[in-house]
């Protein structure tokens, strides 16, 4: 039986993780075993506790760090080919950069186009047309003339997300995008990763926007020092997996009874975060939520009960 040459052009797994462990060189094992695949167009979710391994996953498929056992694999190939061939961009956390450094915005767009010019870095026509649109993209073309470090986390953060666009590669790893952003930025990154998805990217997007996930992930993982749970996001995002990875970290409200009802309805809403945007459970008392609602704002000091002590496994920080 014959093949259509589109079919073997294409490959289906946009991200390959098997059986990773990764070992610092100070000897303490950030992960260990995990295995996953993610789907090409796709944007996934990765959640966990802080130090639970998440900025290691992202620099084990960038190379940064190497794998002690298992391999990665990206659209089909050994992650190393892939990154040679600027496939694979990475958007890094605000702290793992040097803003200090004199350099304007435009050259910083520039730079993910350095993978595909020659050693004198010698930008051709095309390479500031891609600069060019990918600062529209972001909607920072007003800026390109300033330094990187007088802008704001916002901005910055939309900068780098250009850079990734400039690199064209087809799978972005983005290390907290939403972290110290407002919410209309969050809503623009959050639009243009849709547009992304929409051309067949894949896009692996670590957060603490709880309550963001299901809005516009497809999938999620869960890592705590391992895998906890991958797959679709409402597969994923129960509230039991959620508790699992993490533990004691999160805060847990349950509304229900005389809080919530002037009736004997039992329904109850449980919200569970980290402090960022909560994740929201509607459903009967007892009944872990499997369906889901999202809110978008964080409860200061909610007038239910606490569940500090419920027996959950989930205490307040
Ligand atoms: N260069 C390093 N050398 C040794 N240990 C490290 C190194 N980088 C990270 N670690 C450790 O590995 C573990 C995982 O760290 P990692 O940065 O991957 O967590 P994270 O999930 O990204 O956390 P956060 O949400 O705080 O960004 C932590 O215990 C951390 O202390």
């Amino acid at each position: 039986m014959s093949t259509r040459p589109s079919e073997t052009a294409l490959p289906r797994s946009g991200i390959a993780v098997k059986d990773l462990t990764v070992t610092y060189r100070n000897g303490h094992t950030a992960l260990t075993d995990v295995s996953f695949e993610i789907p090409i167009g796709t944007i996934t979710a990765l959640v966990g506790v802080n130090g639970s391994g998440k900025s290691t996953l992202f620099k084990a498929i960038m190379g940064f760090v190497p794998l002690a056992r298992g391999s990665v694999s990206i659209l089909g190939e050994p992650s190393g080919r892939a990154r040679n061939r600027n496939a694979v961009a990475y958007v890094p956390q605000a702290e793992e950069v040097d803003w200090n450094f004199p350099v304007l915005v435009e050259d910083v767009v520039m730079m993910g186009r350095y993978g595909h010019m020659n050693m004198f870095r010698i930008a051709s026509r095309r390479d500031r047309e891609l600069v060019g649109t990918a600062l529209d993209r972001v909607g920072m073309a007003d800026f390109r003339k300033r330094q990187i470090g007088e802008l704001s986390g916002g901005q910055k953060k939309r900068v780098f997300l250009a850079r990734a666009l400039a690199q064209e590669g087809r799978v972005i790893l983005l290390d907290e995008p939403f972290t110290g952003v407002d919410v209309t930025t969050e809503e623009a990154i959050v639009q243009l990763l849709r547009d992304l998805r929409e051309e067949g990217r894949v896009m692996l997007v670590s957060t603490h926007n709880l309550g963001s996930v299901p809005e516009f992930c497809d999938r999620a993982i869960l890592v705590n020092r391992t895998l906890l749970a991958a797959g679709p996001t409402e597969e994923v995002f129960t509230r039991a997996n959620l508790e699992r990875a993490f533990g004691g970290v999160l805060r847990h409200f349950v509304l229900g009874g005389t809080d919530l009802h002037d009736d004997a309805d039992t329904r109850q809403v449980t919200v569970i975060t980290d402090d960022e945007r909560p994740f929201v459970f509607y459903g009967e008392e007892g009944v872990d939520g499997a369906a889901s609602r999202s809110s978008p704002s964080a409860p200061d000091a909610p007038s239910g009960r606490r569940d500090e002590d419920a027996g959950s496994g989930v205490s307040g920080n």
